[in-house]
């Protein structure tokens, strides 16, 4: 398997000295071509930061972060800021889409700044619409549309630049039971057809059961890890439940 993402013991110091908090403290993961991986934790666990680190937005305070070969904790700004572009793919809580534009000039977007020639970008939009099953709200802003729609709007626009890696923070904290079901069936789906790996943060056992494998964190470092291997997801989610149970207390004040 290809190695896309290494993360090689990495701690992450805030603050000033009298004052410092270890958001992490010695992490280290891989993560395989083509993997779906979910990273759990409660909150102030480190997960954001994590996450933050992987994608160049922050900065680690020592080790290193290799993706695709390339060694993101040594780069320079303007390096950092083209292989954001062209090796990651961001899906926030928030969707972050603009308002001016349709959602197919929102997809569009990431194309047209790598100089990709219209047809081959109304190509990409049209099979990342199909998979996403967003093909009829194209035209529409995104007011226009339901906030499931709108997420996987983003979504799209996320990957269709094909991303080496493709990173979600709690893609599905803003939508409802139904809305993300939908999206995390297109997460399985671009991971299964489209073979886009997939690193996605959430503290929901129902959302972290569509991944192959989770680490889980607590106190910045990590505590356990779970392979789905020939799990149902249904019986994936009782053995996430079971260790969130084992994390500490009460599932549902813990995370
Ligand atoms: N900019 C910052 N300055 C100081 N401390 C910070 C900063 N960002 C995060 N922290 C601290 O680092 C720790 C990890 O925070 P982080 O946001 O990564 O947790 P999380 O697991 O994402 O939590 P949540 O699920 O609540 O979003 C926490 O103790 C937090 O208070």
């Amino acid at each position: 398997m290809d190695n896309i993402l290494s993360v090689q013991n990495i701690e992450k110091y805030y603050g000033k000295k009298g004052n410092v908090t270890k958001a992490l403290d010695g992490i280290s993961l891989n993560i395989d071509k083509g993997e779906f991986l979910g990273i759990m934790g409660p909150s102030g666990s480190g997960k954001t930061t994590l996450l933050n680190c992987i994608s160049t937005i922050d900065k680690v305070t020592t080790g290193e972060i290799i993706v695709n070969d390339k060694n993101i904790t040594k780069m320079r700004t303007k390096k950092l800021d083209k292989f954001r572009r062209d090796e990651l793919g961001f899906i926030f809580q928030d969707f972050n889409l603009l308002d001016t534009l349709t959602g197919y000039e929102n997809i569009a977007l990431a194309l047209t700044i790598q100089e990709i020639n219209p047809k081959k970008i109304d190509n990409l939009i049209k099979k990342v619409a199909e998979t996403l099953e967003i093909s009829p709200v194209l035209n529409k802003y995104p007011y226009e549309m339901s906030g499931g729609q709108q997420q996987r709007i983003a979504c799209a626009r996320a990957i269709v630049t094909e991303p080496s890696l493709v990173l979600a923070d709690e893609p599905t904290g803003a939508l409802d039971s139904k809305s993300s079901r939908l999206l995390l069936e297109s997460f399985e789906r671009l991971n299964k057809e489209l073979e886009a790996t997939i690193l996605l943060v959430t503290h929901d056992a129902f959302t972290a059961s569509y991944a192959n494998r989770i680490f889980f964190i607590k106190d910045g470092k990590i505590f356990n890890e779970l392979v789905k291997g020939n799990d149902s997801r249904k019986e994936f989610f009782n053995r996430i439940i079971e260790v969130m149970t084992l994390l500490g207390g009460d599932v549902k004040d813990v995370f």
